[in-house]
């Protein structure tokens, strides 16, 4: 099947060369085509140019993109999908005068998800989440990643991650499977977290790796969750079954995590609301990539992640929604460009350099996705007629998506 989608106002993310991340003053540049063509072949990007340069070919489908900018899909590197239920009455607790941290502390938050999800069938989760799956490829996300982290049991973190396994066979875009069984110390455990600890390192983590459940561990490095040197036990562990560390940090304190991030190789440190000069030092020359999750920082009214900053020292930089039922019930691509240019001051460049390529990255999918090169996936978002690709983030709040192919298919 060869379809070819002709006119094209403005192909954007267009690398003959492709790189696997950009970092600090090249994420300023976003390659683009104006007036251009773009084939695929099959699942691929088989070729682009201007329309000047369309050779001659024989099309089973043509589509006419006039006054359309085509983009590769979003890569969303961070996300909760996999949750039962959801905790609005929390959220209207908030409203009403109580911290995200109190909630918590009552017994709410991830204990609250947990307690819902301990009590899901498997069946029943799975539906819930292929629903939130489905409304985010709907809204241009062709890649994403998903963690555990509210089962807090053996059984319920399996539960979760085998949720993961049917939703990668079911759906056509990558999915990939993080371990965050240290995302809070369950009721179970409150006086004795190094039996919690013990039962991720000698129990969790060697079941999810002997099922092939994931690829990356993940760790809530923060007060009141799990310090750097829990972190670290259980990175440590994770790495001896070839888990690779992909962490949360500094969302509410900088108490390390970054360096320990760093210090374990970690593929990316997300959160990032409360960064240091010297957590900003220390991702310099590194492999780690920062992400950053803007929806979070607006529905808690935290700090958002100083992202010029962390540009402007050089940093790459990756956007991701976070989408959870605790601090951030959203999963809209789309939303995080345009709050992270909003709010974070970053351009609209940067912010779709960081949504894709760099998204791609923090999933170790920038060989097949992220970009318009050939060979690549033909993940794509074609939008409505729009004035040009800095209307998105500009008219924020409004659907600006016409069609999203996933590996050649309009979905
Ligand atoms: N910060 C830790 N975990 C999730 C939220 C957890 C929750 O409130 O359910 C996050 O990334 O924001
Ligand atoms: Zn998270």
């Amino acid at each position: 099947m060869k379809i070819l989608i002709k006119n094209i106002k403005q192909l954007l993310q267009v690398r003959d060369n492709p790189v696997q991340k950009v970092s600090g003053a090249d994420m300023r540049s976003l390659p683009l085509l104006e007036d251009a063509f773009l084939l695929v072949e099959g699942d691929r990007i088989a070729d682009y140019g201007k329309m000047t340069d369309l050779p001659d070919t024989q099309a089973d489908e043509v589509i006419d993109a006039s006054g359309r900018v085509v983009l590769p899909t979003w890569c969303d590197s961070h996300t909760h999908i996999v949750y039962a239920g959801n905790r609005e009455q929390e959220f209207v607790d908030r409203i009403n005068g109580l911290t995200y941290e109190e909630i918590a502390n009552r017994g709410g938050g991830i204990l609250n998800s947990a307690k819902k999800l301990q009590d899901t069938p498997e069946d029943e989760l799975y539906e819930q989440s292929a629903k939130r799956l489905e409304e985010v490829i709907a809204l241009g996300t062709g890649a994403v990643e998903i963690k555990s982290g509210y089962g807090l049991t053996a059984d319920a973190e399996l539960k979760m991650l085998r949720v993961v396994k049917k939703l990668r066979a079911h759906y056509g875009i990558p999915v990939k499977a993080t371990f965050l069984g240290a995302h809070a110390i369950p009721a179970a455990y409150k006086s004795d977290r190094e039996g919690y600890i013990d039962l991720i390192i000698n129990e969790m983590i060697p079941a999810v790796a002997q099922e092939g459940l994931a690829e990356y561990v993940d760790v809530f490095c923060e007060k009141g969750y799990f310090t750097t040197e829990e972190t670290e036990a259980i990175l440590e562990a994770g790495k001896a079954f070839g888990l690779i560390p992909k962490i949360h940090v500094n969302q509410f304190h900088a108490i390390g995590g970054v360096q320990t991030g760093v210090k374990y190789n970690a593929l990316s440190v997300d959160h990032l609301e409360v960064m240091r000069d010297e957590d900003i030092e220390a991702l310099k020359g590194t492999e780690t990539i920062p992400v950053a999750l803007p929806s979070c920082s607006y529905f808690l009214s935290i700090p958002y992640t100083p992202a010029r900053q962390m540009i402007d020292a050089g940093l790459p930089l990756a956007l991701a929604t976070d989408y959870n039922p605790g601090s951030t019930p959203s999963g809209n691509m789309n939303f995080v460009v345009a709050t992270a240019c909003i709010k974070m001051k970053i351009t609209p460049e940067e912010a779709i350099n960081a949504a894709t390529i760099n998204g791609a990255y923090a999933m170790g999918l920038s060989d097949t996705h992220g970009s318009i090169s050939r060979g690549k996936k033909a993940n794509l978002i074609i939008t409505k007629e729009v004035p040009g690709y800095a209307y998105l983030p500009y008219a924020f709040g409004s659907n600006h998506i016409e069609q999203v192919m996933i590996n050649g298919n309009i979905n």
